[in-house]
């Protein structure tokens, strides 16, 4: 047997000088991008894309939400025309938020009610236009309540019951315009046993429930509420029904429960100062879950490189890529058209 020849080295006066013994380098591993690229352990697709959409009357044209620089209310058709665009760019699904013309609101929240209301009329019409796509709807009354509150109120209270059998409903009729998966964003408790019991007995075996599970009473929710209408109108704030901002075992009782009830997803939300719940809830029940990179975050990320003080194309990235290193398996986010037709382009 011949003796193996030495392998090659680097002769000694190549080696720099004054070389560390260091028997670990990490930073052999982001030397260029191809390897970098081969060690990356998580990865943004466009499969990982819910978009919000906010609807408003009218016959046709879109109006900018101040608050949310680049997002528009879109009319019925003009919504149909995203759809197509989202459905295009394999967007999987789209949720959708009504701007309620303020005359219809009133302290029940009757329109939600309505069949033909301006959400069931829009879902309608994408089902239609766009088979291809999901559709989510939200389930609370916050679009339709003088007050702007997710329930019907005694006074200062907001009533569980009540309004859970009012949501329930709402989601029947929502299920019965197109809706894919509905979303009770409510956070009245036993609404999705509720809400599942409605469904199946109006025939709706299929239809998925994605609960916002753990759901914060936020100052990040301000931007949407422009959007909806609701930012004048609430009354007080949400903090006897959404969860305290201190609270973590909590967040994993509420999706213990909505599990329980029959919910085939979850939903933390705000997003991305709720990282550390997200990542929880995945560790501890293994179950699809979404986050909600709420309004006031892009809105954030938005003002910010709006004035030049952040690169916002690789902050809207580098946040959604967090969510996925959280263990998110989606992201609800103002950005999806966006980030979407930068991931195709990457191809
Ligand atoms: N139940 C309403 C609802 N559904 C989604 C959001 C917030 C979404 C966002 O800020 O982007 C809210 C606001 C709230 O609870 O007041
Ligand atoms: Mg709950």
């Amino acid at each position: 047997m011949s003796k193996l020849s030495p392998l090659p080295r680097r002769s000694s006066e190549e080696a720099p000088a004054s070389s560390l013994n260091l028997s670990h380098r990490l930073r052999r591993n982001r030397k260029a991008d191809w390897a970098r690229r081969l060690v990356q352990e998580n990865v943004l697709t466009v499969n990982d894309l819910i978009w919000p959409i906010f609807v408003v009357e009218g016959a046709s044209g879109r109006t900018p939400v101040a608050s949310m620089p680049g997002v528009d209310r879109l009319t019925i058709t003009e919504a149909v025309r995203e759809a197509e665009r989202a459905a295009s760019l394999d967007i999987p699904a789209i949720a959708l938020f009504p701007y309620t013309d303020p005359a219809l609101r009133d302290p029940t929240g009757s329109e939600s009610l309505n069949s033909r209301n301006l959400v069931c009329r829009a879902a309608r019409e994408i089902k239609k236009a766009v088979p291809s796509i999901g559709i989510i709807c939200d389930v609370a009354l916050d679009p339709y309540t003088s007050h702007g509150h997710d329930g019907v109120m005694d006074g200062e209270r907001i009533l569980n019951d009540e309004t859970v059998s009012l949501l329930v409903r709402q989601a029947v009729l929502q299920a019965e315009a197109g809706a894919d998966i509905i979303a009770p964003s409510d956070m009245m408790d036993g609404r999705v046993a509720a809400i599942r019991e409605g469904l199946d007995a109006a025939g709706f075996l299929d239809v998925q429930i994605m609960a916002y599970a753990a759901k914060y009473a936020s100052a990040f929710y301000g931007p949407f509420r422009d959007a909806i209408g609701t930012s004048a109108t609430l009354v007080g704030d949400k903090r006897t029904y959404q969860m305290d901002p201190a609270n973590s075992d909590e967040a994993l009782r509420e999706v213990a429960l909505d599990l329980e009830e029959g919910a085939d997803m979850i939903m933390v939300k705000p997003g991305m100062p709720y990282l550390d719940i997200v990542r929880r809830v995945k560790e501890t029940f293994a179950v699809p879950t979404f986050a909600y990179q709420v309004s006031g975050e892009y809105a954030m990320i938005q003002a910010a490189a709006g004035n030049g003080w952040i690169d916002g194309e690789r902050a809207m990235m580098e946040s959604l890529l967090a969510f996925k290193r959280a263990g998110a398996d989606g992201i609800l986010t103002y950005f999806a058209p966006h980030v979407a037709q930068k991931l195709k382009n990457r191809g």
